[in-house]
């Protein structure tokens, strides 16, 4: 499945989860069988010759597409969550969201100093939730390598606000 026809299986519903919000909803093209199968391989080859150790995937829509990645490239998963659902000791940093404001955390022993990482996450609006996460990479000593999203709403610049690596997004809006 190309592109354009995996862009198709996108459903737009306005104004949620706020007025004025248009939400990319992705679950229509999770429960088509070629479609996710499509949407995880270009994740997958867009990933690979950034050479992970781990993805970090980002609660919760980035678990869904940040694990079967990590089984593709046979690298490891690392999951940044919403607080107070990791149960080791964390890094935690604050971060604003398109629709409000909210903190993420990390276990402190997931990823090994120098470990290459790949964040992935099924959409960057603002950037910020990517941001934040590549803030918890940095106090884990990772060395960040890359950012992969399904979905990139362009007009809200969220590259700006990240890191100098590697961007990439499969779908524009
Ligand atoms: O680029 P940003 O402006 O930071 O927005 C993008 C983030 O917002 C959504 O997650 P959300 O916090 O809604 O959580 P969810 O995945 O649990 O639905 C989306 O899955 C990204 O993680
Ligand atoms: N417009 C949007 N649609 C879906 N998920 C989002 N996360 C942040 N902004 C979003």
């Amino acid at each position: 499945m190309d592109i354009q026809e995996i862009k198709s299986l996108i459903r737009d519903i306005p104004d949620f989860p706020k007025p004025g919000i248009l939400f990319r909803d992705i679950t229509t093209l999770l429960c088509d069988p070629q479609g996710l199968r499509s949407t995880i391989d270009l994740l997958a080859g867009t990933c690979a010759p950034l050479n992970p150790d781990y993805i970090v995937g980002i609660e919760s829509r980035g678990f869904i597409f940040g694990t079967p990645v990590a089984h593709q490239l046979g690298c490891g998963f690392v999951p940044v969550r919403k607080p107070k659902k990791l149960p080791a000791p964390v890094h935690r940093v604050s971060y604003d969201l398109e629709y409000g404001q909210d903190q993420l955390e990390i276990h402190q022993d997931a990823i090994s100093s120098g470990d290459r990482i790949v964040i992935v996450d099924d959409l960057m609006a603002t950037g910020g939730t990517a941001k934040a996460a590549a803030e918890l990479i940095e106090k884990a000593e990772g060395q960040l390598v890359g950012c992969v999203f399904v979905i990139e709403l362009e007009a809200l610049g969220g590259r700006q606000n990240l890191p100098e690596v590697p961007i990439a997004s499969l779908i524009q809006y």
